[in-house]
């Protein structure tokens, strides 16, 4: 990482609103100091993986076929153990409403700079919030990448504009909602636990849902700019689609690699308060995004976790039947989640602080 401080000019944290447009502007031949993460180049590379991604076929998790179901349900609790990552297919999301989602929120950003700052919050709680970076008041070194996080359940958010935002948005967060449902009642079943106890221990009929739309724009340093730095997800699982661009990598073994999503597919990684919930069984996945010279990159994470009150600690089911000390100490999951968001995002760090 960058170690050197950024030279902002004469620019200030707070002057930085989007990257968009400074990526648009004809003169830009370099990018400026402050957005220069990586100071070794070999640092953003990533291999293929050497072992196949693992997919999971939703249909067969509730599958009325016994056989079916339970390989269905080992085959997700391997990938959820040896991977923290997966691609999903015959999920049931129509590939119209997911090409939808991508346009939509790609007009949004689209939309001119001088509309957008009714959605520019102080607070990193309000639930409409569209930004740069992650955190630019705690950052010196910024990310190449602009996003908008909408808290879309149990309510419902949304900005007004474009016309058709809210529609789509609403449509693929219920249907996301419905994905999340199912690979969690594989999840309890593969730990152990009744699915009612889990949907009370971890609030799910009010979980907290956040859409977040991210746009990488074409970057002419690609190899020292970050898109998003090396990082693991706060809810229980993200799902995650793209446009037709690549950028996504994962850390598997110690190593980076590249994801090349299957047509259609929805990627899936664990996140923080799985791996509290499942006391480490699950290990949270981390995971950046890299930037590139010749697309624009849009990526829609629709991060989904307990309900924002609970307070997430191991299951004590898993605990008596295991026999095992808790890894993790509770913690109210909005208090994480603030935690996170009003910090520098720097890998794992906000799951360490709840480690035993
Ligand atoms: O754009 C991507 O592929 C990853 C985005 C991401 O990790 C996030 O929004 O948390
Ligand atoms: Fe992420």
């Amino acid at each position: 990482m960058a170690e050197t401080s950024p030279q902002l000019g004469q620019h200030s944290a707070a002057s930085i609103t989007c990257v968009k447009k400074l990526a648009e502007s004809p003169d830009l031949d370099s990018i400026p100091s402050y957005y220069a993460y990586y100071t070794n180049p070999a640092e953003t590379m990533a291999s293929d993986p050497h072992d196949s991604i693992p997919i999971i076929d939703l249909s067969l998790l509730s599958s009325d076929n016994p056989d079916h179901r339970s390989k269905a349900i080992h085959d997700l609790d391997k990938a959820c153990e040896e991977w923290g990552f997966f691609m999903v297919v015959n999920h049931g999301i129509p590939e119209q409403l997911m090409r939808d989602v991508i346009d939509v929120t790609n007009e949004f950003f689209n939309l001119p700079e001088e509309e957008k700052p009714e959605f520019q919050p102080e607070n990193v709680l309000e639930p409409i919030r569209y930004g740069t970076s992650f955190n630019t008041a705690k950052e010196k070194v910024f990310w190449w990448r602009d996003f908008l996080k909408v808290c879309v359940h149990p309510e419902f958010h949304c900005p007004h504009k474009p016309q058709s935002l809210k529609e789509v948005v609403m449509e693929y967060c219920k249907k996301s909602r419905q994905v999340v449902r199912k690979l969690l009642k594989g999840v309890s079943e593969s730990l152990g636990i009744e699915e009612s106890e889990m949907e009370k221990c971890l609030g799910l009929d009010s979980s907290l849902q956040i859409f977040a739309a991210n746009l990488y724009p074409r970057c002419p340093n690609p190899d020292v700019a970050v898109g998003v730095a090396p990082h693991s997800d706060h809810g229980l699982f993200t799902l995650l689609i793209q446009n037709q661009v690549a950028g996504l990598h994962i850390q598997h073994k110690g190593k980076w690699v590249h994801v090349n999503p299957l047509p259609n597919s929805i990627l899936v990684n664990t996140a923080d308060h799985l791996e509290i919930f499942s006391n480490g069984k699950y290990k949270s996945v981390l995971h950046r995004a890299v930037v590139n010279n010749m697309k624009a990159r849009i990526s829609i994470a629709v991060a989904n976790g307990p309900s924002a009150d609970t307070v997430v600690s191991p299951a004590p089911h898993l605990l008596k039947t295991q026999g095992c000390r808790p890894a993790y100490v509770p913690m109210k999951y909005k208090d994480y989640l603030l935690t996170q968001q009003g910090s520098q995002l720097n890998g794992k760090s906000i799951l360490r602080r709840v480690q035993i």
